[in-house]
């Protein structure tokens, strides 16, 4: 008769917990628990709904830290490094199936066991036996395609794979039909008495525990109860656990003191206490080669998104060159022109009395012309958002200008007026202001050099004396596009890159598929390094795809490299990236990541410089913007693309040291949290 209750027999038992205690905040769930399964034997822990099962479980397979007492998992410390658990040696089934609904069950299988060591032969010789005792029919179909029960069984048998030495199963039964559950207890048994295996799991089917080698109750945060269930049903004198349960219950709640029982007398499967299997703990290099072999497979599964995610961002580039920057083509401009009512003119004449016909001809490019008969209705037209603008032009223009002009006569203050041509403007579309307000300019610019040349006037008596010389860098006209499109390619690379990789995280971890990869041993590192992997060569074709898209078919220019322009999109959507990453080290749902970042988006956008220039923000912003992710790489593409400098110079490599700099404190925010968040 063995019982390994304390230190004479501790190296028979596989698991062994002594004041264990774990809170969620000030939530106490587990309090000073004890707990004990001898090797080889099944242990049922049975308790109400929230009463810290799956707590318990997931601290065994060190996906959580208890806050204090100790824990034994094969006579290891779980989480400490050289532990039994994580690793392969202990199975863990989590109470979600997780599985990846893209693989099918031969894919899951290969997975799961290539990341617990196993060869691909193995696997297959496992997965033939497996779904033959768990009626899984069809192995090739996806996970997606079978049933909640189906997908179940199929949760089970990947813990089943690895032949682990001990197995924390959390809910195996639930959702299977009866007889299915009692051919898993069957099997488990059979585990129990020929491999050795340890088991401890939760059920809800509180009858089905009578199988069990030893059954555990918990309540108030510890275990009441443990005992074989016969002794059980002997010492309350009851015929079913359920019966034992409801009077321990009760004696509990009437106990002002804290109630726990031992029965120890009973015999305990004792057959032996070794390893059953020795099982091969996979490398390093086998996990990140499982975990990438996953994720392009699961990417291939969905080509359209995967399509829709490559080209995401070169079509907000196209969108982009298409859209913004642009002379506006449609707007309506009113003209109430008291000289003359003739809309086509001959060219300018010195002496003509209809000069304003012509100026309004020119005006024709660009904007849609409205002639009104007064100044009133104009404006009226104006208030009632009918008009972009308004132009009113007095009955003398004419006479008046070339008086003005050409004479060189004092003439009366106020007949000055009739030489002036009123615009009124709707302010609050202050693009269109502005762009009527240069077109009309232009036209009035164009206007009197042909009208002074037929008065044989040289052209320059109009012009202000100030000379503009051919520009530095760039052209003469402000080309808003070409200027705009470099910081926006890596505004939106930078945020696409990051809802990419924030999401790929954040999904598994709510499918908990890494709960069961984390309990096999794969480290945060090795899930980082894999997702590097796959993301970066989704980012590698979205970058790809934008630069054609804005060189090739936008026909974007470069005065300076494309290898260095390439280079710095790339570092900055691997920025991207990481910070993506540590958003989702920090947040545990998707849809807050996507809050966040939309977020942050805007406030970007605005401080990188695109929208306006660093120069005309709040001084104290100007400073904060440059240190920002995206903003001085955005500096840095423009001096690359626009003025063609190299890296060698301070203003374009100070932009890839910004990506750099952001890039490791992403990875040591990423890093940190996964270490000390509380677990
Ligand atoms: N991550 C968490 N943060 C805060 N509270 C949590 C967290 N996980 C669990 N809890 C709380 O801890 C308590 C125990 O939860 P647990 O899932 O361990 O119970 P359980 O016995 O497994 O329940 P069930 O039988 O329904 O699965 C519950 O009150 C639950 O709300």
């Amino acid at each position: 008769m063995l019982f390994c209750s304390e230190t004479n027999h501790r190296k028979d038992c596989a698991i062994i917990l002594r004041r264990a205690c774990k809170s969620y905040g000030s939530s106490q769930v587990l309090d000073l628990l004890d707990l004990t399964v001898p090797k080889g034997n099944i242990y049922a822990l049975l308790g109400a709904s929230g009463s810290g099962k799956t707590t318990l479980l997931s601290c065994l397979v060190g996906n959580r830290r208890l806050a204090s007492g100790e824990m034994r998992v094969l006579g290891t410390v779980p989480g400490q490094t050289g532990s039994a658990s994580p690793g392969p040696r202990v199975g863990y089934m989590p109470q979600e199936n997780a599985l990846y609904q893209e693989l099918t069950v031969r894919e899951t299988m290969k997975y799961f066991g290539w990341i617990a060591g196993l060869s691909t032969e193995d696997i297959s010789r496992s997965l033939g036996k497996l779904a033959g005792l768990l009626q899984i029919n069809n192995v090739d179909k996806y996970i997606s395609a079978f049933s909640g029960g189906e997908q179940r069984r199929i949760s089970f048998a990947v813990v089943l794979l690895y032949s682990p030495e001990v197995l924390i199963l959390d809910e195996p039964t639930v959702g299977l039909d009866p007889l299915l559950r009692e051919s898993v207890w069957q099997y488990l048994l059979n585990l129990a008495q020929v491999d050795s295996c340890t088991i401890l799991l939760t059920t809800h089917y509180i009858e089905e525990a009578r199988q069990a080698h030893m059954v555990g109750f918990m309540r108030k945060g510890y275990v009441v109860v443990e005992a074989p269930p016969l002794t059980l049903l002997k010492q309350f004198n009851v015929n079913t656990l359920e019966e034992a349960f409801l009077e321990l219950s009760r004696q509990q709640n009437d106990s002002r003191k804290r109630l726990v029982y031992r029965f120890t007398e009973e015999a305990m499967n004792d057959a032996g206490f070794g390893c059953a299997l020795e099982t091969n703990s996979a490398s390093s290099w086998q996990k990140v080669r499982a975990l990438v072999w996953k994720q392009f497979v699961a990417m291939s599964r969905n080509l359209t998104l995967l399509t829709f995610t490559v080209l995401s961002t070169s079509m907000s580039v196209a969108i982009f060159f298409l859209v913004y920057g642009h002379d506006p083509k449609s707007i309506t401009v009113g003209v109430a022109n008291y000289e003359t009512n003739t809309t086509s003119c001959s060219p300018p004449d010195c002496y003509s009395n209809s000069l304003s016909c012509n100026y309004v001809g020119l005006l024709n490019r660009g904007a849609h012309l409205r002639h009104l008969s007064t100044e009133g209705e104009g404006l009226s037209l104006l208030a009632s958002g009918k008009l972009h603008a308004l132009l009113v032009i007095e009955r003398n223009y004419s006479r008046t200008l070339r008086e003005k002009i050409m004479t060189w006569t004092p003439i009366m203050e106020w007949r000055y007026d009739n030489a002036i041509i009123r615009v009124y403007r709707d302010f609050l579309a202050k693009d269109i202001a502005a762009y009527v307000q240069r077109f009309t300019t232009e036209a009035f610019s164009d206007f009197i050099g042909l009208y002074l040349s037929s008065c044989n006037v040289s052209t320059k008596l109009m012009d202000l004396p100030i000379q503009w010389k051919d520009p530095v860098y760039g052209g003469k006209q402000v080309e808003l596009t070409t200027n705009g499109a470099p910081a926006f390619f890596l505004m939106t690379a930078f945020f696409v890159a990051s809802m990419v990789t924030s999401t790929s995280i954040l999904i598994e971890k709510s499918e908990r598929t890494y709960d069961r990869i984390f309990a096999m041993g794969v480290g945060h590192g090795e899930i980082l390094v894999s997702h590097l992997i796959t993301d970066f060569c989704l980012v590698l074709g979205q970058n790809a795809a934008m630069l054609v898209v804005a060189f090739c078919v936008f026909g974007l220019s470069s005065h300076g490299s494309l290898i260095t322009t390439a280079s710095l999109v790339l570092a900055n959507s691997f920025c991207g990236m990481c910070f993506g990453y540590a958003i989702a080290s920090i947040l545990q749902v998707e849809s807050s990541v996507m809050h966040l970042i939309s977020g942050c988006m805007t406030p970007a956008i605005l401080l990188s410089g695109t929208l306006w220039p660093r120069e005309g923000m709040h001084v104290v912003l100007q400073e904060a913007a440059w240190y920002l992710p995206v903003s001085h790489a955005a500096h840095s593409i423009n001096s690359i693309l626009n003025r063609g400098w190299g890296w060698t110079n301070p203003s374009v490599y100070l932009g890839f040291v910004n990506c750099f700099v952001w890039i490791i404190i992403c990875l040591i925010v990423c890093a940190f949290t996964m270490r000390y968040k509380q677990r």
